[in-house]
């Protein structure tokens, strides 16, 4: 893109962004995240769509939200590669499924089922969503280097959040339930509303995306006791610190 051209929904041009991205759904999170990079500082703001910028090993790293869900987050990857971006990462929180899952695990994610509409405008439900493994295997050594407990496995990407949480006073209860236990049987680790869509838009750009959450469980959202997502944070910038440094 030309370096003057304004990036619709971003309001950012390839001069504000270098190769390196990491992505937040969360506008809220994005200054907190940029201030584990080297000189961190405000950028833009359209939207959902709030954007810091630091450096990492002397290269600039962006943090951008996505909003929530597909669409929102396929729109952030499709400017940020159409600038120059060429490595993403998603930082956020998750449902986890898994039974035994400590509340503030860290799911390092090797995929996702699309079960969301987005990704359906790119590619046949049939291709399978799947992360870059330079940016699945620095997460990982970053989270053994944070002493963080995590598991690797492949995320549920849904479009309804309340459609997972409370299905049960949904008119489809039925299939959204046998759907969901079979996703937990077939190991799905965690439930998310954004990383399909990061890994389906990245594969079809030709850009490298990942993503890491930290695993929060609905009784635990019930008690109101929130994990600190100091861990997750410092996971991810680190992952992106080794990529730039290899
Ligand atoms: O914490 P974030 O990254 O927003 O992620 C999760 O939380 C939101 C739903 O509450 C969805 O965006 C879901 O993916
Ligand atoms: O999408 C989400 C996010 C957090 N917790 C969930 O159960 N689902």
């Amino acid at each position: 893109m030309n370096s003057d051209k304004l990036a619709h929904h971003l309001h950012l041009r390839a001069r504000d962004v270098g190769r390196y991205a990491l992505l937040p759904s969360n506008p809220d999170q994005v200054a907190s995240i940029a201030a584990l990079l080297d000189e961190p500082e405000f950028v833009a703001r359209n939207r959902e769509f709030e954007t810091w910028r630091g450096t990492a090993g002397g290269e600039t790293v962006v943090v951008t939200s996505t909003g929530v869900g597909g669409p929102s987050t396929a729109l952030a990857v499709e400017e940020l590669a159409a600038l120059g971006v060429d490595t993403m990462i998603r930082v956020g929180v998750s449902g986890s499924m898994q039974p035994g899952t400590a509340n503030g695990e860290l799911a390092v994610l090797t995929g996702a089922i699309r079960d969301e509409g987005t990704t359906r405008q790119y590619l046949p439900v049939e291709f399978p969503a799947i992360a870059d493994i330079d940016v699945v295997l620095a997460l990982r050594e970053a989270a053994d280097r944070a002493g963080v407990p995590y598991r690797c496995g492949p995320a549920h990407t849904k479009d309804s959040y309340y459609g997972e949480t409370e299905p049960d006073r949904m008119p489809l209860a039925a299939s959204l339930t046998e759907r969901f236990e079979a996703w937990r049987r077939g190991g799905a680790i965690c439930s998310e509303m954004e990383t399909a869509a990061m890994l389906i838009v990245g594969t079809v750009l030709n850009v490298r995306t990942g993503s890491v959450v930290m695993m929060w469980s609905q009784d635990a959202i019930d008690t109101g006791t929130a994990p600190s997502t100091d861990p997750l944070l410092a996971t991810a910038v680190d992952a992106m610190r080794r990529i730039i440094a290899t």
